[in-house]
């Protein structure tokens, strides 16, 4: 088996008097569709952001693509291929649709947020093929119409779509993803499953997703890590792990049956 694309040993984060993280780890493998699963509170949070470098860990090995990340910050992982969306939606919102994914795009080549928001000095050929790539994208994520749109014009469904939309532009090799369903009506939880699905089949990008509503994990994911008070405690197919008397354990009289039933 080829070397995962993400590899994280031994992590351990601690707040004052709380211990979010207590020596977890995890790997997600080329093309693969991980699910960082768990009762509230348990440290998935937490453990993405030390994954994405938006928190440091306190101790524990971060590897992207065979290298060490620990020490690197957000914008060099990012640059290296990793992307995020966040369960609060940061989008531009008094930007349009396009300038979104635009901005998104040179801010993951290096150019300042300024010069192209304000279109100086980028050299016409690569704003052109950008833009292009742009349009295509927008295409593909249904959100062509809206391209002139602000974002705030948008649904949470079509600002959900705007914001993995702007992900896929930077052409990052793993996507994580912080619930992408919150929030999102039934028909609009069947198209992103669907569309996730396609990142992976068609852009070859490996997806870390953290998300409460188990459809999403039993539907999407190849495997599956629980935490729970920061540790390990169950990893495999979501079929098997959800039916785990361990995991089922931990979940009880925290939602677990209403959120299994979902
Ligand atoms: N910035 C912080 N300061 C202090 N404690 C924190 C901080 N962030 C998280 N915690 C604590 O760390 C623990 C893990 O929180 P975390 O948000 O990572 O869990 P989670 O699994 O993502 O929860 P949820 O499913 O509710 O989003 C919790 O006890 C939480 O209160």
């Amino acid at each position: 088996m080829s070397d995962p694309i993400l590899s994280v040993e031994g992590v351990v984060k601690r707040f004052a008097g709380v211990t979010a993280v207590d020596g977890a780890g995890l790997s997600v493998g080329a093309g693969e569709i991980v699910g960082l699963i768990g009762p509230n509170g348990s440290g998935k949070s937490t453990m993405v952001n030390m994954v994405t470098g938006e928190m440091p860990a306190d101790s524990g090995t971060f590897r992207f693509d065979g290298r060490d990340i620990t020490a690197l910050p957000a914008w060099r992982r990012a640059r290296l291929g990793m992307a995020r969306s966040f369960q609060m939606l940061r989008l531009f919102g008094s930007l349009s649709v396009e300038d979104n994914l635009l901005l998104a795009r040179h801010i993951s080549m290096k150019r300042s947020m300024w010069e192209s928001v304000l279109g100086a000095r980028p050299a016409r050929e690569e704003e052109e093929a950008v833009r292009a790539r742009a349009r295509e994208l927008l295409g593909w994520f249904d959100l062509a119409p809206f391209a002139d749109r602000k974002v705030t014009a948008l649904s949470i469904g079509q600002q959900r779509m705007v914001e993995l939309a702007r992900g896929v532009i930077a052409d990052p090799r793993l996507f994580v993803l912080d619930e992408p369903a919150a929030g999102l009506s039934p028909p609009n939880v069947d198209r992103l499953i669907a569309l996730i699905r396609r990142m992976r089949d068609e852009f070859g990008i490996s997806i870390l997703l953290v998300e409460h509503d188990m459809r999403v994990v039993r539907d999407l994911c190849d495997r599956v890590v629980v935490l729970d008070s920061g540790t390990k405690i169950a990893e495999g197919p979501p079929a098997a792990v959800t039916q785990d008397p361990v995991v089922v354990e931990a979940y009880i009289g925290r939602g677990w049956k209403r959120r299994a039933q979902a």
